[in-house]
């Protein structure tokens, strides 16, 4: 298994579970359940974003992230993924404005294919994924925890969630759309996405983005338990039925891919939409002041 020392402000931490090895001891005398949680335990990868200051995608960062979820994808020791933050200032800011703003359609092209990879890759992955939210996400934040199997909030007001793309003057793909409508319905989503909702903890819970808000020093602890519940499954069977479920959905994205990148790239081209992008850029950075 591949061990990941983060770079200067970018990078990814990955490592197994357990003891110095990454596996615990082997309990030969004691009980199922203390058989079963070896099991387990080793068998999932906590990986952790680091991309200081905020988790946001940078092509590079992206392009890291797909790498080495491709890498634990592989490594038939792995059945499962809790994704978490490294960035204390939050579980990731989305979409990088600087990676769509002031740089040309051919940059444009490449970075929404890669995000597009991103997104299938987790979509479809035949890990067992869990987001230990434990810092605010929104827009493209959300694109991790919307992707995952199962999602954990901090109780903390700061960690908000949502698809708040249209505060920015942009509207969500419909690849961020789908996943959401998934989740919590038809209606909860158009209000949300319209009206560009970002939710503390209570109200994702209630709204359904969230599956479990917990106290944030038990958001890790929570994920492993939640962990355990399933990775009791069987795989093959717990594969099979995650595919059924979510190919309809990704192979909208599969056959509009073309068509999707297209739509950016002249979308994000105009005056308009790049001036208020750079306004939304300006406000984030007088805010800090
Ligand atoms: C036809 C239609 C076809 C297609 C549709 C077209 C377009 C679709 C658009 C794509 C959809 C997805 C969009 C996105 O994801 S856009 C990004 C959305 N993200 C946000 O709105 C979050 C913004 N950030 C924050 O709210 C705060 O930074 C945060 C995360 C709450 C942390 O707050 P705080 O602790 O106070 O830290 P700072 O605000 O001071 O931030 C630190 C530092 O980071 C910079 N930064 C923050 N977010 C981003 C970002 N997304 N990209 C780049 N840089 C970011 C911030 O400016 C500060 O920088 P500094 O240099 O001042 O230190």
């Amino acid at each position: 298994m591949p061990h990941l020392p983060p770079a200067q402000g970018l990078g990814f931490r990955m490592r197994p579970s357990g003891g110095k090895s990454g596996r615990p001891a082997a309990r030969s005398v004691h009980g199922v359940s203390e058989v079963s949680a070896s099991w387990w335990w080793w068998s999932q990868a906590p990986l952790q974003l680091k991309n200081l200051p905020v988790n946001s995608f940078s092509l590079e960062f992206l392009t890291e992230l797909i790498i080495n979820l491709e890498k634990l994808e592989n490594d038939k020791t792995f059945r499962g993924i809790i994704i978490t933050s490294d960035c204390p200032k939050a579980f990731s800011a989305g979409v990088d404005l600087r990676e769509i703003c002031g740089k040309n359609p051919a940059h444009y092209t490449e970075y929404w294919k890669v995000l597009q990879d991103l997104w299938l890759r987790l979509y479809l992955s035949n890990l067992v994924l869990i987001s230990a939210i434990n810092g605010p996400c929104a827009a493209g934040g959300c694109l991790i925890p919307l992707t995952s199997d199962y999602r954990i909030l901090a109780d903390n007001p700061k960690c908000l969630i949502g698809l708040n793309e249209t505060r920015l003057g942009i509207s969500a793909p419909f690849w961020f759309k789908d996943p959401l409508v998934n989740i919590i319905g038809h209606r909860a989503s158009e209000h949300a996405l319209q009206l560009g909702l970002l939710f503390p903890p209570a109200e994702a819970l209630q709204v359904g983005i969230v599956d479990k808000v917990v106290p944030k020093d038990q958001v890790q602890s929570t994920a492993l338990s939640v962990m355990t519940q399933w990775l009791a499954i069987p795989d093959h069977a717990r594969q099979l039925t995650k595919n059924m479920i979510r190919k309809p959905t990704a192979d909208l994205l599969v056959k509009h891919r073309d068509t999707d990148i297209q739509n950016f790239v002249s979308f994000i081209s105009r005056d308009s939409i790049q001036k208020s992008l750079q306004m939304y850029l300006a406000k984030l950075k007088q805010n800090k002041d």
